[in-house]
């Protein structure tokens, strides 16, 4: 029997699943952890589980590189399932730059080409491509598929695309691309099962994980979205501080003398919910806390949020439906009813107890804006590309 593999690299996470190629019915999905901590002791950890959710492993595993952690992910396949060697591999990558849109078999050209983007996406192009080099030398018959992140905003109108620059830097490129475009894609497949006929109307997805952004929709194609040229614009995030005065950077540097690296770090690792906290970048460790900093992180990251979704109303000229998706925002009622709270004047009235338990539905049945909790699913885009390899 035939299977897809998909990758889904973070910063410090590689998340995979495993699927039957004939009707991509998941056999099992996991996640290696503490990948490219190359100077501290922690351990490589690999955690599968099956369909249902059942354990299958919890390891260690030696080293911190790419290749040895997916060299352990085939021989873990291999032994749990004979026989059932991927077909084909599909990896998340996250930046398409201006060349890439469509799913893509990688070659060393292809991968040459989409290094020349990390530093556009420094938290997510290395690993992904990391990945994606590992498994063409392991595995070098079977189809590699990229699919980008960037590529469900290609429909927004060029206005929506530009910064306020002089044109030549649009033409080489500088211009918004948008991010979490396999999340949004899921989600806007599965708009019309919740929504019925309103899911062509203006929908707003916020999706709400360690890396946050929200995207408008219209007829549920990218019309405008809170990420831009890199993922560290509009919402707070885990570690990125989201939308910013570009003044502050010159000030950082020009005043504080701070390095472009020192820069980079501090907005892409030392700021947003870990930055303002001072505790942690995870949302339920500062859920549970009582210090002041933490509530601060938190109000700070739903008035950024709600701030940012009431923007792109502007390109979808209102709003009939606001969905919540991704880590944060299926699983943190308290951060949901913030920001609908935020939203209420444009007619949006959360229905708290179906908020409370995480219902598909959490908007009253009187108010004008309906809201959502839809769980996303980047594997089963990235499965469904690479099938078409197989
Ligand atoms: N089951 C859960 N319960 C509570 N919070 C969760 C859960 N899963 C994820 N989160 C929160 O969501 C965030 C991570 O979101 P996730 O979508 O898993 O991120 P990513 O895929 O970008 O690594 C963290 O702040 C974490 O606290
Ligand atoms: C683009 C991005 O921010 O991705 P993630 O949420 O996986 O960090
Ligand atoms: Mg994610």
């Amino acid at each position: 029997m035939r299977s897809v593999l998909t990758l889904n690299a973070g910063s410090s996470s590689l998340k995979f699943a495993l699927y039957r190629a004939a009707d991509l019915t998941l056999i099992c999905k996991g996640q290696i952890e503490n990948l490219g901590h190359l100077s501290d002791d922690s351990h490589t950890l690999f955690h599968a589980r099956d369909a249902a959710g059942k354990a299958l492993a919890d390891a260690e595993i030696a080293g911190h590189e790419h290749a040895a952690a997916l060299r352990y992910l085939l021989d873990w396949l291999d032994r749990q399932y004979q026989g059932l060697r991927p077909a084909a591999v599909a990896h998340r990558i996250v930046h398409g730059g201006p060349r890439f849109a469509e799913p893509l078999r990688l070659s060393d050209e292809t991968l040459q080409a989409l290094d020349t983007l990390t530093p556009l996406a420094p938290l997510h192009q290395p690993h992904g491509l990391a990945g994606a080099r590992s498994m063409l030398t392991l595995l070098p018959e079977v189809a590699q598929i990229a699919c980008f992140d960037t590529a469900f905003h290609r429909s927004q109108p060029e206005l929506q695309q530009r910064f306020a620059l002089p044109d030549s830097y649009f033409q080489q490129g500088v211009r918004r691309y948008g991010f979490h475009g396999l999340s949004y894609q899921y989600i806007a497949q599965q708009l019309p099962a919740h929504l019925g006929a309103a899911a062509e109307g203006r929908v707003v997805v916020a999706h709400l994980g360690n890396g946050a952004s929200a995207c408008a929709l219209l007829g549920r194609q990218s019309m405008a979205s809170s990420m831009g040229f890199t993922a560290l614009d509009g919402l707070m995030m885990g570690t990125r501080c989201g939308r910013i005065d570009p003044g502050v950077l010159i000030y950082l540097q020009e005043t504080l003398g701070m390095s472009v690296n020192e820069i980079s770090q501090l907005l892409y690792q030392q700021s947003g919910l870990l930055g303002v906290s001072g505790l942690s970048h995870d949302m339920r460790t500062l859920s549970a806390s009582p210090e002041p900093a933490a509530q601060l992180a938190i109000a700070l990251f739903c008035q950024q949020a709600a701030r940012e979704i009431a923007a792109l109303c502007v390109a979808i000229g209102g709003l009939d439906a606001l969905v919540f998706t991704a880590g944060i925002g299926e699983h943190h009622p308290r951060v949901r009813a913030e920001i609908c709270r935020q939203l209420q004047w444009l007619g949006l009235d959360l229905d708290s107890a179906a908020n409370q338990a995480n219902a598909a539905r959490i908007s009253t049945a009187t108010s004008s804006i309906s809201a959502w909790v839809i769980a996303t699913d980047e594997e089963a885009m990235l499965a469904r590309a690479a099938v078409a390899y197989c």
